[in-house]
């Protein structure tokens, strides 16, 4: 016999990535919708229990296990806080988190205590990939040049990327000579050995494309990643939240769950 369902509610149900959630979940036996949070008006395809306030649909609902959440960082602050409030587990891909007034990050370390609670800027199996490769270049390739480029589609809020930003990370943790993160170039501006350069494109319908280039000693390694379509990081999710739902309370990565 197979083993239940994981039961979520998917918050930002009516946004491009609650959609896809919602779609994405259909289709398996792992997950199942219970219920859909949406602040803005809208359609949600899920058969499921649809409000306008997470703290009312868990107070409604039994044996949810998991929040999947891809909203805004104002709202990641918030609905992490109900979650703990009501012991259930916390999967979020929101980006822009960083610096940001609401403390998502803090946030997220606070409902840490009492629930697990997994934030990945980016949930394609592709991108974790990607990471390693881009460690390894950037060990392996003292002093080249490193410039790390992404395109989105024109509806996205934040920039640079969350992705970006975590890729700027992992090529600084090989690469501690790299201390000025060079956010785009104008003017004259001559490039400085201890520059890593970020770069943001908008454009048309993209879903979500990355770059970082190594340039130096008469040669450039060229590391990128394309996703298809919303699907790639819907499933990530989704395989988070099954792998997490049942965890002690902590702060999980998404690499880590890969590996399991
Ligand atoms: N980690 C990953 O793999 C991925 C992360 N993302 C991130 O997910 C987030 C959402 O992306 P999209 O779905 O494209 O955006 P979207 O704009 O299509 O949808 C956002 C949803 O959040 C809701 N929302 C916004 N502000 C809110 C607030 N203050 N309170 C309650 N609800 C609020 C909106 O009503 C909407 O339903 C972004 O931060 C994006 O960067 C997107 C794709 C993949
Ligand atoms: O907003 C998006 O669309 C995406 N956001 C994430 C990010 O900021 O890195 C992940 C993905 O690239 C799509």
């Amino acid at each position: 016999m197979s083993a239940s369902p994981t039961r979520i509610v998917v918050t930002g149900a009516t946004g491009r990535m609650g959609e896809e959630l919602i779609d994405a979940a259909g289709d398996r036996s792992d997950v199942l919708v219970t219920a859909a949070v949406s602040r803005t008006p809208g359609s949600v395809t899920a058969e499921a229990a649809v409000g306008t306030h997470l703290a009312a649909i868990l107070a409604d609902e039994d044996d949810v296990d998991a929040v999947v959440d891809f909203t805004a960082p104002e709202a990641t602050a918030e609905y992490a806080e109900i979650a703990a409030e009501h012991g259930v587990a916390f999967v979020t891909g929101t980006t822009g988190l960083e610096d940001h007034d609401a403390d998502p990050l803090g946030a997220l370390d606070a409902a840490s205590e009492s629930i697990p609670v997994l934030h990945a800027s980016n949930f394609s199996r592709g991108i974790a990939a990607l990471r390693g490769a881009v460690r390894e270049a950037a060990a392996s390739l003292p002093g080249y040049d490193v410039e790390v480029t992404e395109t989105h589609h024109n509806g996205k809020r934040d920039a640079p990327s969350g992705t970006a930003l975590t890729l700027v990370e992992d090529v600084e943790a090989e690469r501690p000579d790299l201390t000025d993160r060079q956010y785009g170039r104008e003017g004259e501006q001559p490039r400085e050995t201890d520059e890593i350069g970020v770069h943001a494109r908008r454009a048309g319908d993209v879903t979500g494309e990355h770059e970082v280039l190594f340039a130096g000693n008469r040669e450039t390694v060229s590391l990128s990643h394309s996703a298809g379509d919303r699907g790639v990081f819907a499933e990530g999710a989704l395989d988070a939240a099954v792998a997490v739902a049942d965890r002690e309370p902590g702060r999980y990565e998404f690499a880590e769950l890969l590996q399991d």
